[in-house]
């Protein structure tokens, strides 16, 4: 379905919402992956939340909504619910990486 044919009922939009939800879950799949090659880069905890890196990436996400006609609080709640997740994973795999070094010492 391709949005010069825009579709009329709600069972075609929601069809539309489903596509567009498979692509967007992918995506995010593959930021996750980043996101932990980002973790292992990183000597300590303490460099795991970096909110000087958290908010130039929320700012280009709202000003990438802007130029799409997302409303930037959408990208805005998105992306800090996202990278506070992120972070959690992150500090996750800190402390199964530390938990691995004390069994092994
Ligand atoms: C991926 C990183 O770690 C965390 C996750 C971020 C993100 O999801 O964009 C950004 C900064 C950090 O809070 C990073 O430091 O780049």
């Amino acid at each position: 379905m391709s949005t010069d044919h825009p579709p009329h009922s709600l069972e075609r939009v929601r069809a539309e919402i489903d596509r567009l939800d498979h692509e967007i879950v992918r995506l995010l799949g593959e930021r996750y992956r980043r996101v932990l090659e980002a973790a292992r880069l990183k000597a300590e905890v303490l460099q795991v939340a970096a909110p000087e890196r958290q908010r130039p990436v929320i700012a280009r996400a709202e000003a990438r909504a802007l130029e799409v006609g997302l409303p930037p609080q959408v990208a805005h709640a998105a992306y800090a619910a996202l990278i506070a997740e992120f972070v959690r994973l992150e500090e996750q795999v800190f402390s199964a990486h530390r938990d691995a070094q004390e069994e092994s010492a």
